[in-house]
């Protein structure tokens, strides 16, 4: 059939499929048939008419090419398949420019390939031939204009030097080839050395310190840091999972990349868990050339202080005059960037802390014209601004939307510390080595302290505590303890020695006033740096700076008078802290609005894409009543949680002695209440079971929240209550954000359930001491899924060690953790004592032959087993045999799956001599093995014999 019938009888097919693809793609057609002159520039204008649907301008061209007869028809099928192919042919090189040929010709003959070079490039080739006077500055905007592409910039651009002529089409593809060619120069007396110099020393200086100690010690960031647990999500045939990464520069590696198309990598943790840290020891690696050398520039910035930039800036001045300022040559320098943007870093701390919302609506693409600070930021990560550039955003997990998602390469979750890392975080805080192992026996031995002090500032604090902890014998179970402890510690030591006996808060009682007032002011207006006006405001002294609450705010720009330093407090969670104190111990607040911020609704909560506020919370129309409307969610949460502990029986008592608070015994009536009825409320919003399943509540982590409030109450009979009315047989509590702390939390409130019930804890950081955290609830269980989990032998020891006494106990996952053959013997010895096991899910650990014969060995004598997963291990010819030998004979076993494991020939032959005895397996999957041909006869066999195989793969 000729190209011309073709299009004819598919053109609605051809309308159909270039209309539903991306302008680009269609404009990239245009490109060939332009280069191969089958276009007329009168062509090509009617078929780019600005404003016009897709479709339509489809249509017409598909009008024009059938018009201009077969010869045009086949070109166009030949554009389609090119841009099918996603050719990525970019051979259009000085060498094969036709020297023969005009500029002017070789611009038309490789628009295509030059469209697709330049697409990166057009901010700084703009400049370059601005500078050369090849084009006006009108021209230049114009073509910058943000509704346009980065391809469709490219592709104005291509038009307007055409009409400029040989000249400035020659110098285009001189400064062109120049770009790919010039390496980046940095050689001693280049000005881009001095700047690169300049910067390190610059974030050198900013970030050897660890910010919490400022003013309180001098603590060099490089003798203390200590190694967190990152984990990058890696998408498996069969589902997600997480990989810890080795070193922390395969941040940038390319393992766990989601999305090519992007260059952001997101780093996501709790508050606390050390995201800041991790960034400053980032930044300290790269000034001081030990590490992520591969970058020439690194611009660090916090949301928490770009949110204060008020007037416009552009991303030059975002650059040098928020970052770090060029001695001389700054047009050179910014060139340079724009030109080698992968050469680049931006690093963004505390997304979460930035009040704006993430959109992709407004697009700002000119990198020398301001915007708002908003719009740099959103752009960058875009991609509109800088692009291959490597951005790397910081942030707490709720505070990521849809919206942004799509543009993250990327995304790695920062998990606190592993217990080793707690063991060296003590060592290398104490310099005195007899008191840095009694710190870590006290943690050891106290398991809510063990638990929490995964996160490090609960390790900080620790740390800091340490005498009051050795000393005086503080067992803090919480985390409103923990905060207590510090409050009392910085107060004491603010105060002469003689007085630290008496009551530090009674006798501090205006400072703390002052401080709590400030952090709430801050609170509802998601403000976290303070001027000295909003100090004086809240009459914050000189003397309650002093107590260390406060830290100086490192400024954003190094050009800042001094008078214009600000304050922040030493961590987000400190400020959340003073703001519970400052509702306990202020009598303007009354006892029914605490009702807004415990009880949950789904109306409660009114996600704002990215910000996520309390609407109805505090709406009372008194001023102080009304300010923490627009506060963020996870900082209320925190809030309400650490109000919970200062309302318990434990600590209530202490602040009725320290302050004259005339509503407290109210408050902490009234809390206790809400909760109750909060968690109540949430049991009754699950739809009842479907019929013929068990009733599931899919838990959200405003549950996890509101359980942890009421651990914070430390009450045993507020518990029970809290579950009394719980009448789930399955609690799926997936990717909640579980650590050990919520474990303990967890565990102190599961523990009352009554019937039996099955846990589904994956894709959490349980791990071993969240494993530990969980025992006093586990004996409720009837299956236990913790997929995911960063669990190892000795977590799994201690749990199984347990479960063999738990009578319910029939059903075990765990999938994609760290067990090996050390837990095998346990798993046998499962077997062995539980006649009414049935399910034993191990697949994706590191079991091996060894491990695979010890649980051989629990089969041997099971009785109950149903299904058994040891997929994605390493069990080999002699594990699959032992298993398959444990299996004769077997009358329970329906579902077995040994794929990847590395059998061949030899387990392969044993395991269908199994199956040809075997009458009740349903189930084999044997797939990823060295299984060949020749043993599909044995299996074949087998078949033959076997009567109640349906499935075998
Ligand atoms: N890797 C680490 N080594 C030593 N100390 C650490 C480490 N990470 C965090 N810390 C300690 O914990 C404190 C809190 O950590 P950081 O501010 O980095 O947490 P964050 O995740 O950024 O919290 P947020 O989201 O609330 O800002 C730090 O000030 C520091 O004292």
């Amino acid at each position: 059939m000729c190209a011309q019938e073709i299009l004819r009888r598919q053109r609605s097919h051809l309308v159909s499929k270039l209309a539903s693809g991306s302008m680009d793609n269609f404009e990239t057609v245009l490109d060939y048939l332009v280069a191969w002159d089958v276009l007329t520039r009168e062509d090509y204008e009617s078929v780019t008419i600005p404003g016009q649907a897709l479709c339509k301008l489809v249509r017409n061209l598909l009008d024009i090419i059938w018009n201009k007869g077969e010869k045009s028809c086949e070109f166009l099928i030949a554009a389609l398949q090119e841009v099918e192919r996603k050719s990525q042919r970019t051979e259009f090189t000085s060498q094969s420019y036709e020297a023969l040929s005009s500029p002017l010709e070789n611009l038309q003959k490789y628009r295509p390939l030059i469209v697709r070079k330049l697409h990166n490039h057009v901010q700084s080739l703009l400049i370059f031939l601005l500078n050369q006077g090849f084009i006006t500055k009108y021209e230049c905007d114009e073509i910058q204009l943000s509704i346009y592409t980065p391809s469709q910039q490219a592709r104005r651009l291509l038009d307007l030097i055409k009409a400029k002529g040989n000249e400035a089409t020659q110098c285009l593809f001189q400064h062109m080839w120049h770009l790919e060619n010039r390496s980046f120069p940095l050689h001693c007396d280049a000005p881009s050395l001095k700047y690169q110099r300049k910067l390190k020393t610059t974030i050198s200086a900013q970030s050897c310190l660890l910010s919490t100690y400022d003013g309180a010690g001098n603590l060099c960031l490089e003798d203390v840091y200590t190694e967190n647990i990152l984990e990058v999500v890696t998408n498996s045939s069969v589902t997600e999972y997480t990989r810890s990464l080795s070193e922390i520069a395969d941040i940038f590696s390319a393992n766990g990349i989601i999305n090519k198309e992007a260059d952001t990598v997101l780093i996501l943790g709790e508050a606390g868990s050390g995201k800041s840290t991790l960034l400053q020891h980032m930044h300290q690696l790269w000034a001081t050339g030990k590490s992520f050398n591969h970058f020439s520039f690194i611009f660090p910035f916090s949301c928490r202080r770009l949110h204060s930039i008020g007037k416009q800036v552009s991303l030059k001045t975002l650059l040098f005059e928020h970052c770090c300022w060029p001695d001389s040559h700054q047009e050179e320098i910014f060139l340079l960037i724009l030109e080698h943007p992968d050469k680049t870093l931006l690093t963004f701390d505390g997304f979460d802390e930035f009040r704006f919302k993430f959109n992709d609506e407004e697009r700002h693409c000119s990198p020398v014209d301001p915007t708002s600070i908003q719009n740099i930021l959103f752009n960058l990560i875009q991609g509109n601004l800088l692009k291959n550039s490597t951005k790397v955003l910081t942030s707490r997990p709720s505070a990521i939307t849809a919206a942004l998602w799509k543009y993250i390469q990327k995304e790695v979750t920062v998990k606190g510390f592993s217990q080793e890392g707690i063991k060296m975080y003590m060592k290398k805080h104490h310099n005195d080595l007899r008191l840095a192992q009694q710190m870590i026996d006290l943690v050891k031995t106290n398991s809510s302290l063990h638990g929490l002090c995964h996160i490090p500032v609960f390790c900080w604090i620790v740390s800091k505590c340490h005498k009051e902890l050795i000393l005086r014998r503080s067992s803090p179970q919480s985390i409103t303890d923990m905060y207590l402890l510090i409050l009392q510690h910085f107060l004491c030591h603010s105060i002469p020695e003689k007085q630290r006996e008496e009551n530090v808060l009674q006798k501090r009682y205006s400072t703390i006033k002052h401080l709590a007032k400030l952090a709430f002011n801050g609170l509802g207006s998601c403000c976290y740096v303070f001027s000295f006006q909003q100090l004086r405001e809240a009459e914050v002294s000189e003397e309650d700076i002093s107590t260390g609450f406060l830290i100086l705010s490192k400024s954003l720009s190094p050009y800042e008078s001094a008078s214009a330093q600000q304050y922040e407090f030493l961590h987000i969670t400190f400020q959340c802290f003073f703001v519970a104190l400052h509702i306990a111990m202020n009598d303007q607040f009354s006892p029914a609005m605490l009702c807004h911020l415990f009880s949950y609704t789904s109306k409660n909560t009114q996600r704002q894409a990215g910000n996520v506020c309390y609407q109805t919370c505090f709406q009372s129309p008194g001023k102080e009543e009304t300010l923490l409307q627009k506060a963020e969610l996870l900082n209320l949460q925190m809030t309400a949680t650490f109000l919970a502990g200062l309302l318990s029986q434990k600590h209530y008592a202490l602040l009725l002695e320290s302050w004259p608070a005339g509503k407290l015994p109210k408050k902490q009536q009234y809390a206790r209440k809400y909760l109750v009825q909060g968690i109540q409320k949430y049991f009754k919003s699950i739809p009842s079971a479907v019929p013929g399943e068990k009733k599931s509540m899919h838990a959200m982590p405003e549950f996890i929240w509101l359980v942890k409030c009421i651990y914070e109450m430390q009450d045993a009979n507020l518990a029970k209550s809290a579950v009394s009315k719980f009448d789930v047989e399955h609690l799926k509590l997936t990717y909640c954000g579980i650590g050990p702390a919520e474990c303990t939390a967890l565990a102190f409130v599961l523990r009352y359930l009554k019937n039996p019930v099955g846990l589904q804890l994956d894709h959490n950081s349980v791990g071993d001491i969240g494993i530990q955290q969980l025992l006093p609830c586990l004996n409720i269980c009837q299956a236990l899924y913790l997929r995911d989990n960063n669990i190892s032998d000795s977590g799994i020891c201690t749990l199984i060690d347990q479960a063999v006494h738990w009578q319910n106990f029939q059903k075990i996952a765990l999938f994609n953790n760290h067990l090996t053959d050390g837990s095998a013997y346990y798993f046998a010895n499962l077997l062995k004592h539980k006649q009414n096991f049935i399910a034993l899910r191990l697949g994706n650990n590191y079991i091996t032959a060894d491990g695979a014969e010890a649980i051989a060995t629990g089969l041997k004598v099971n009785k109950s087993i149903q299904f058994l997963g040891l997929w994605g291990n390493r069990i080999g010819d002699n594990g699959a045999q032992a298993i398959a030998e444990a299996l004769h004979g077997n009358r329970s076993l329906i579902w077995l799956s040994l794929v990847g494991n590395d059998i061949g020939s030899i387990g392969a032959q044993a395991l269908a001599l199994m199956l040809e005895r075997n009458t009740v397996l349903e189930e084999l999957c044997l797939e990823e093995n060295r299984i060949v041909d020749e043993d599909a006869f044995s299996f074949a066999r087998a078949l033959f014999k076997n009567s109640s195989l349906k499935v075998l793969k």
